[in-house]
């Protein structure tokens, strides 16, 4: 069964000043988001939640009866259906009690953001989308060396690269120009050194931090 994402919504329900502040983080595989989640957790008050890594982590719960299915997703460079990726987030924002929250490849199709948006919308207050901007031939290469460099990661050989960017191009962009017609994007060109993409992140997010 899958998880019923509107369990504890009531418990959830709070005032607009108490909605936790949500910064979503996109970009093409190996483009760098945990990395830069990292940075920016390090100087400034966010807890960083990555829709990969908590699927990776139910695939590995004893006993999960999606850990088959997220793994075959993984694998192939599928998108998990929004009800397992979205009660997962739902759980970790409600545990951690935290008020502001970088969720990492997350939004990433239009299944993921409908899921999202019909039962976190009226708890959660979306500020913006930082957009890690990156060539599929830089990426590439980085996930292959993270791959050799002992990731141990399925998903971080060629075969699956290939289809973890035909998902990207084909489902995540249209979700990153949905909210470039909002204007909520931010984008960062992350095919550059860290200390040069971190100087851009200090640019957006030090405002962002004394205006919030
Ligand atoms: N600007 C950079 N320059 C050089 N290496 C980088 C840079 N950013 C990240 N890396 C390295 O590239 C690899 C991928 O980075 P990271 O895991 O942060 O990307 P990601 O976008 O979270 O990837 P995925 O979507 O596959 O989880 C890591 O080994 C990281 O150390
Ligand atoms: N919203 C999401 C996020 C991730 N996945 C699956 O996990 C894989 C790895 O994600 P990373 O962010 O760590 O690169 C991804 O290729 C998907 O298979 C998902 O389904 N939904």
């Amino acid at each position: 069964m899958l998880i019923p994402l509107v369990q504890g919504i009531r418990k959830f329900a709070m005032s607009a000043a108490q909605k936790p502040q949500i910064v979503f983080v996109l970009g093409a595989p190996g483009s760098g988001k945990g990395t830069i989640c990292k940075n920016i957790v390090e100087n400034y008050k966010f807890i960083h939640l990555s829709a990969g890594d908590l699927l990776r982590e139910e695939q590995n719960t004893e006993g999960s009866e999606h850990g088959d299915m997220i793994k075959e997703y993984i694998k192939l460079g599928k998108i998990v259906p929004v009800e397992i990726t979205c009660g997962l987030l739902k759980k970790a924002i409600e545990k951690s009690g935290a008020s502001r929250f970088l969720v990492d490849g997350f939004p990433r199709n239009q299944n993921n953001l409908d899921g999202w948006e019909k039962v976190m919308s009226q708890c959660v207050d979306v500020k913006f989308v930082l957009f890690l901007d990156c060539s599929e031939e830089v990426c590439t290469e980085r996930c292959l060396n993270r791959g050799a460099q002992g990731s141990g990661r399925t998903d971080d050989n060629l075969d699956s690269l290939k289809k973890r960017f035909n998902t990207y191009s084909n489902e995540t962009m249209p979700i990153i120009k949905y909210y470039e017609g909002k204007g909520m994007v931010e984008r960062v060109d992350s095919n550059r050194t860290l200390p040069e993409i971190f100087e851009d992140i200090k640019k957006i997010f030090t405002p962002f931090i004394s205006q919030s």
